[in-house]
């Protein structure tokens, strides 16, 4: 027999003897004298067990754990009895955590289970598996109900108990010495590590707003959303690099701003107002914004909302970490005839049907200056129009819309990246005529791209080029010819 095998079996006998002897101690008298005594004998037993446990709440095997809590469970009396008395001398304090608490979600419960799920490592034995849409690797969870978790040298354990009512809270047992630890730094670490898993593993999406004709009593009928799967990133954003590097660095320093925004007391929100002819790349943006924050769109579509009321109820439906997105907001509400715009006859007609819709400018105001900076935290508004000029400047002025970002046509810097990512080419023969005509022509970088496609039965980059050249030559007559038709009209 080797060492460690009988040093295994003295350990072994120790705790056998420990056992017998407690056991022998209680059994004894248990079935001594009469049967009068058997009772408090009961109780005896479940109160030396009972304060094992929670004297040792890590150590103790799990079955006579599982013995002792179901006995007390069966017998109110004797646990109503030893709950008083052990939380009287016991030097261990608990702390419960339930999904919801006073009638209100308790966040910080789902953040516990991640961080208790996340705790996985070679020497647990139960473990989940699952491979989410769109990953390659699988994930592994822990599925044990207990863990014994360590944290600047406190040893601390978790319970997650489930109950018949499907109702789970998780349960935290610490010694009482180390109340300060556990209460100030430990709970605050857990939380903010289980967030940023979950953080981690968002997926982003975009919400569309239901027709409020659909709206049930509950909110969560107010949006629906699938997984947002759109490529486009800035990397790929065919515009001036130096714009370009200002909207990514005002992104990133919105995002790491917490700290910034509640010195100067304001709130932790930024608006973008995305303006320029159609095709300039204003949606492709929303998309690398997304992208590049993690975060999710809500896309609202104000013509489908009936007043602002319901548009109040929809925004204070959102999550922290979302981008809020009216597209079109010159053709979303009535908000162009207070300048007394000059409509043509197609415009009279859709400002008849946009009478009906009840959202109105001041509502909208009410929302960014107001609701919005109640309803929780980091979020960003974007606007975006083809028609700056139609615009109320209340709307748009600095302080409700933060940046004003215009996209335009196509010039050479915009088309260098759309050449890069469509034909892979740093630099070609074709650069410099090209360059000379997109100054001559306002083609959009949309109609650009189109021509860099590469054609059926085409291959090489020349055929692209060469085709861009020419739908650039031909735009530029076009536009020379309508500039003729106007002088002869004068
Ligand atoms: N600046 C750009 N960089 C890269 N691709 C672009 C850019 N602008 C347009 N595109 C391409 O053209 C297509 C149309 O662009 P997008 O939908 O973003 O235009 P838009 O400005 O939102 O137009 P609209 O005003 O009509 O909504 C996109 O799918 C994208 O491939
Ligand atoms: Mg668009």
């Amino acid at each position: 027999m080797s060492q460690d095998q009988k040093l295994l079996l003295q350990k072994k006998k120790s705790k056998r003897n420990l056992f017998e002897i407690l056991m022998g101690s209680i059994v004894k008298p248990l079935f001594g004298d009469n049967l009068t005594t058997i009772g408090s004998n009961i109780a005896g037993l479940l109160f030396i067990i009972e304060t094992l446990r929670r004297y040792f709440p890590g150590q103790l095997k799990v079955t006579i754990q599982e013995l002792l809590v179901n006995a007390i469970h069966r017998l109110p009396f004797f646990k109503k009895f030893a709950d008083k008395t052990l939380a009287f001398f016991s030097p261990y304090a608990q702390i419960r955590f339930t999904e919801v608490e006073e009638y209100r979600y308790n966040y910080a419960y789902p953040a516990i289970k991640t961080y208790l799920g996340a705790q996985v490592n070679p020497q647990v034995k139960n473990l989940k598996g699952s491979q989410m849409r769109g990953r390659k690797s699988l994930d592994f969870k822990r599925d044990d109900d207990k863990l014994e978790d360590e944290y600047e040298g406190v040893k601390v354990w978790w319970e997650v108990v489930k109950f018949n009512d499907g109702a789970n809270i998780c349960r935290l047992t610490f010694h009482r010495s180390n109340w300060e630890v556990v209460t100030g730094s430990y709970l605050k670490y857990v939380v903010e590590e289980g967030k940023s898993i979950e953080e981690k593993k968002k997926k982003v999406k975009i919400f569309m707003n239901n027709p409020s004709l659909n709206w049930e009593m509950s909110t969560m009928n107010l949006w629906s959303s699938i997984d947002f799967e759109h490529p486009a990133t800035f990397d790929t954003m065919a515009m001036d690099p130096k714009k370009k590097d200002e909207i990514i660095n005002d992104l990133l320093a919105f995002r790491e701003g917490e700290e910034y925004y509640k010195k100067i007391g304001k709130a932790w929100k930024r608006g973008y107002l995305l303006h320029g002819p159609p095709g300039t790349g204003k949606s492709t943006m929303i998309a690398a914004m997304a992208n590049l924050m993690g975060y999710s769109i809500y896309d609202l579509e104000l013509t489908s909302i009936g007043n602002n009321w319901e548009l109040k109820k929809l925004l204070l439906a959102t999550t922290s970490k979302s981008i809020i997105v009216i597209e079109d907001i010159d053709c979303s509400l009535d908000i162009t005839g207070e300048r007394g715009v000059k409509e043509d006859q197609i415009n009279a007609e859709i400002k008849k049907v946009k009478k009906k819709n009840a959202v109105t400018l001041s509502g909208l105001l009410n929302f960014i200056d107001g609701i919005w900076s109640a309803c929780g935290q980091e979020r960003i508004l974007v606007f975006t129009t083809n028609h700056l000029g139609k615009l109320d400047q209340a709307l748009i002025r600095r302080g409700r819309m933060d940046m004003h970002i215009e996209l335009s046509y196509c010039r050479f810097e915009a088309f260098k990246i759309l050449a890069k990512n469509y034909l892979n080419l740093d630099s070609h023969l074709l650069f410099g005529e090209i360059e000379t005509l997109l100054e001559e022509t306002n083609m959009t970088p949309a109609d650009v791209a189109e021509n860099l496609m590469v054609k059926d039965g085409e291959s090489g980059v020349d055929g692209p080029l060469k085709g861009l050249i020419r739908a650039l030559e031909q735009m530029k007559l076009n536009q020379h010819s309508n500039e003729q038709q106007k002088e002869s009209n004068k």
